[in-house]
């Protein structure tokens, strides 16, 4: 979608049209020689799919060209095509030297195998690198000046987000992949001390990048030994050509499959012909795909979308119960501190079929709603509580809200309310811009974000009402 609203933004002159000619004739040649790459080297490309720009929803993506059944593989990535540290031409260095380029993100090592790979003419990964998009059209929220991210983003998380990111990047490049390229600077383009060619990078990996899901590799390498399990905490990531080019959406059609041999990409219903392929990035609210992918599903589409809800603002939702004075909420919240449940950077998410955070959400209404004397014996007992005090139930699914008491609903639906000016609009001014067609990409993927997370909590006020 980014790349067709971008084209639609071009003025329809004659230069603009000889632009869009030649930069498609020159993908087209690129496309060619990735699809010949991917043949020569085993993926078994299914002839019932192609990998095109038309019909994608984003710069290229894969389409059915004819029926596919449930079930079906439609490609798959020998494990040797990955691109990983085990991979790179450059493995027995980064294997000698791994715990020096490790870093926190744990994502440096698999940069520095691309930076290598990516500068080089003749890395067996050409084709696939040339394929890729310029890293400009996939619009990262990190890659905008700041004054469109703060105007365009404010409240939805992902201002925040991007900041620490680009502290992280900078800190790790310079205290771990600069020293490194330096010291091996026989090997590297000169291209690689350079930063914004490493930001280039972790926007690669950030958005084309996989993890394969830990159980797989466990209950396959059996054989390893626990050292190198406990040190795999976060799965790293690795590049998985043909499988980048499917397009994201909530309700995908296809799968990655992890196997000993290959990974498979795998129908999971029946694709009609003409329909584009879509995978899943995973589970993610739109507030985590525009920060990561640079994109983002319109409300009601992603029923992945969730919103968060600070113990700050429940804390002042308090208010709305008599049992309640100034003083009995500082009492409360100094408890709540003490259980990690109330403070600056805690808050409560909450999702489309209702709160995520049930056990967590379902104390802090407790303590909410208790008297004095309620209060001192749950403090004294440092936070364990009786059985009956559990009888209120612990679901906070929207299936279970009939069952709530009014008090518990009444701070719910405050906390929603008191959320809901964090953003610069209101939803009737979202609605009247969801209607206008005249966005740029980013300010339609923000509208996306900003306004569901507006949806999330009117739903929330609207079931507490
Ligand atoms: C792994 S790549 C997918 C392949 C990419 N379309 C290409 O041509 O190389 C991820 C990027 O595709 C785009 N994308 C994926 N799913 C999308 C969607 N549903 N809507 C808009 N853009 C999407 C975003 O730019 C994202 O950063």
């Amino acid at each position: 979608m980014a790349a067709s609203m971008k084209r639609n933004a071009l003025a329809n002159t004659d230069e603009n049209q000889d632009i869009k000619r030649s930069k498609i004739t020159s993908d087209d040649k690129n496309l060619e020689s990735f699809l010949s790459w991917a043949a020569e080297n085993g993926f078994g490309l299914s002839d019932k799919v192609i990998v095109a720009r038309e019909s994608a929803c984003a710069q290229y993506g894969m389409i059915a060209i004819a029926d596919i059944s449930d079930g079906e593989t439609l490609f798959q990535i020998p494990r040797k095509m990955l691109l990983h540290p085990g991979t790179t031409d450059i493995s027995d260095i980064l294997e000698k030297e791994r715990d020096k380029i490790q870093g926190s993100s744990g994502w440096a090592p698999l940069l520095i195998s691309l930076m290598y790979e990516y500068t080089s003419e003749q890395s067996p990964w050409r084709p696939y690198f040339n394929l890729v998009p310029d890293f400009t059209e996939l619009d990262l929220p990190m890659f905008w000046n700041k004054e469109d991210r703060n105007s365009l983003l404010k409240g939805s998380g992902v201002i925040e987000a991007v900041e620490k990111d680009l502290k992280n990047i900078e800190e790790e490049f310079t205290t771990i992949v600069l020293p490194f390229i330096k010291a091996h600077a026989d090997i590297f383009h000169s291209q690689c001390q350079e930063l914004e060619f490493y930001k280039k990078m972790v926007a690669f990996v950030m958005s084309y990048s996989f993890t394969e899901p830990a159980s797989i590799s466990n209950n396959e390498d059996e054989d390893d030994d626990d050292d190198d399990d406990e040190k795999s905490g976060s799965p790293p990531p690795m590049m998985v050509p043909m499988a980048d080019i499917l397009n994201h959406v909530a309700k995908n059609n296809a799968h990655l499959k992890f196997e000993k041999e290959a990974l498979k990409m795998v129908a999971i219903k029946d694709i009609p012909k003409g329909e584009e392929v879509f995978n899943t990035y995973g589970e993610l609210a739109n507030w985590h795909l525009l920060h990561m992918y640079g994109f983002a599903e319109r409300y009601p589409s992603n029923h992945w979308d969730t919103v968060e809800i600070s113990s700050l603002v429940i804390a002042q939702a308090m208010e709305v119960l008599s049992v309640n004075t100034h003083d009995m909420i500082k009492k409360k919240t100094s408890h709540l501190a003490d259980l990690n449940l109330y403070g600056e950077d805690v808050g409560f998410i909450l999702g489309v079929d209702g709160v995520l955070d049930e056990m967590e959400m379902c104390d802090v209404l407790k303590v909410s709603c208790m008297n004095e004397s309620q209060l001192e014996k749950r403090t004294e007992n440092e936070g364990w509580e009786s059985d009956e005090e559990d009888d209120e139930g612990t679901s906070l699914c929207y299936d279970n809200f009939l069952n709530l008491s009014k008090e518990w609903k009444a701070i719910l639906k405050r906390s929603a309310e008191l959320t809901l000016p964090r953003y610069s609009r209101s939803i009737e001014e979202d609605r009247a811009m969801l209607q206008s067609s005249s966005h740029s990409g980013r300010q339609q993927y923000s509208l996306y974000t900003v306004n569901g997370q507006k949806m999330l909590l009117q739903t929330l006020i609207n079931k507490c009402s």
